[in-house]
């Protein structure tokens, strides 16, 4: 019997002949990652297994993103016992103003190849799915297994398929597409399950916004998401990086759990309204609610590509005067290039805040808390209750044209009724 592509990933990391969904095996990892929140209840566990060295400090990754710059005492502290055990193990670390979010700059430094196991003190890890690896995010107890042993338990999860067909309308970008998906199989849908994307759709979708559509497969429920390795990811990782890799897809004669057609030309611009990214409509529904902050930014929709969107939204344009804009690039790769394009310049002269790289408000950290009563737009992936500050405040879903047209308007607006500045 044919294998899917995930059954073929993990079946190359463990000492198994052979597997099926249902079975937990013992997964290698090639990657071990960890950041400011994990990271130090991870360190803890690992002293409480006795263990006191990484498994393979060549292997190990930590990037502090979720406080930073350390935001008060605590998140310092965090932060300092993050950095004296990341040098005293000798693994890799990327400082803030060397870094960013986690997962934008584990995909730009070339830790995550196609076929690899990545293990993640972080919901997020699905993201690197977008280049064909199984990234995944663990508890912090995993993740001390995983930093000592190198391995981790994991159930082999069933896989969907999720089939890509058509040409996308103008505004729509991989954000509405998985939101499409979330939309269809709800939030629970892909509970022990791996998303996989396939088709003319998939392929046509850029390496960003693959990114934005794996990131979001955990709030489908699903343990990852994956796009098989193409000519775009072998294109993005070339001069990226030297870890060897080799592009593996799904047998014909695989066996499925379930699959999800969605026709592209039928998808408009989306917005999950609070307080669940599974509470999907179409933007034309959403028309009309006052916002009061825009945050366009996070591990999903912080990259180049939402940035550039944005700008060519704001060029010429002003944030409408009862709104704030809050940008924040996921890493500082990003920033850079965002800066070198003028892209930077067109936000502040919009009235835009620009910040630092990191998680900033995406998760309530810090860097643009709502209030009770608050509104906000933004181009995360999670929008629960109290998500970003008080738990009166809401959170709408959205990509960045949309959020950024929201801006201008003062509330939300079909990016097409606006059209891009000229
Ligand atoms: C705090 C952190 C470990 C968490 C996660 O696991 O996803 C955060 O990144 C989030 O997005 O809620
Ligand atoms: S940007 Fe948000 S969703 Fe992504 S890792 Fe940080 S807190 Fe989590």
């Amino acid at each position: 019997m044919g294998r899917t592509l995930a059954e073929k990933i993990l079946l190359a990391h463990t000492d198994a002949d052979t597997l099926a969904p249902g079975d937990v095996v013992m997964v290698r990892c090639d990657v071990v990652m960890t950041n400011d929140i994990s990271g130090p209840m991870a360190f803890r566990a690992m002293e409480r297994m006795g263990a006191a060295r990484v498994f393979d400090p060549g292997k190990v990754v930590i990037v502090p993103d979720h406080f930073v710059p350390a935001k008060d005492e605590r998140s310092a502290a965090l932060q300092k016992l993050l950095r004296d055990w990341a040098h005293e193990q000798g693994v890799a670390y990327y400082e803030q103003g060397r870094g960013g979010i986690e997962h934008q700059v584990l995909v730009e430094e070339g830790w995550v190849v196609p076929g690899s196991v990545i293990a993640g003190g972080d919901s997020h890890t699905c993201t690197y799915g977008a280049l064909g690896s199984f990234g995944t995010g663990l508890g912090s107890t995993d993740i001390a297994a995983c930093l000592a042993s190198g391995a981790f338990w994991q159930a082999v999860p069933t896989t969907i398929q999720v089939e890509l067909t058509g040409t996308r309308r103008p505004f729509v970008t991989g954000k509405d597409v998985i939101l499409a998906v979330i939309g269809e199989l709800g939030v629970s849908g892909g509970l022990g399950s791996v998303l996989e994307f396939v088709g003319d759709g998939a392929e046509g979708l850029s390496l960003d916004e693959r990114l934005a559509v794996a990131n979001m497969a955990v709030e489908a429920g699903a343990e990852t998401g994956l796009f098989p390795a193409d000519a775009a990811v072998a294109a993005y990782l070339d001069g990226r990086t030297t870890r060897p890799w080799a592009a593996e897809h799904s047998d014909a004669d695989a066996q499925y759990e379930g699959s999800v057609l969605i026709d592209l030309e039928s998808v408009p611009p989306l917005v999950a309204l609070p307080h669940s990214p599974g509470n999907v409509v179409p933007v034309s529904e959403a028309k009309g609610r006052a916002i009061d902050q825009v945050y366009i930014g996070n591990c999903a929709n912080g990259t180049i590509t939402d940035l550039r969107q944005a700008a060519e939204m704001l060029r010429g344009r002003t944030v409408h005067r009862r709104t704030r804009l809050i940008v924040v690039p996921a890493s500082q790769r990003v920033y850079r290039q965002a800066l070198a394009e003028g892209l930077l310049d067109v936000f502040a002269a919009a009235g835009a805040l620009v910040s630092a790289p990191s998680c900033g408000a995406c998760f309530g950290g810090s860097g643009g808390i709502l209030a009770a009563g608050e509104a906000a737009i933004t181009t995360t992936n999670r929008n629960f209750r109290g998500r970003m500050g008080a738990g009166e405040s809401s959170v709408h879903l959205a990509n960045a044209w949309v959020a950024a047209a929201a801006a201008v308007a003062g509330e939300i607006v079909d990016p097409a009724d606006l059209g891009v500045a000229s």
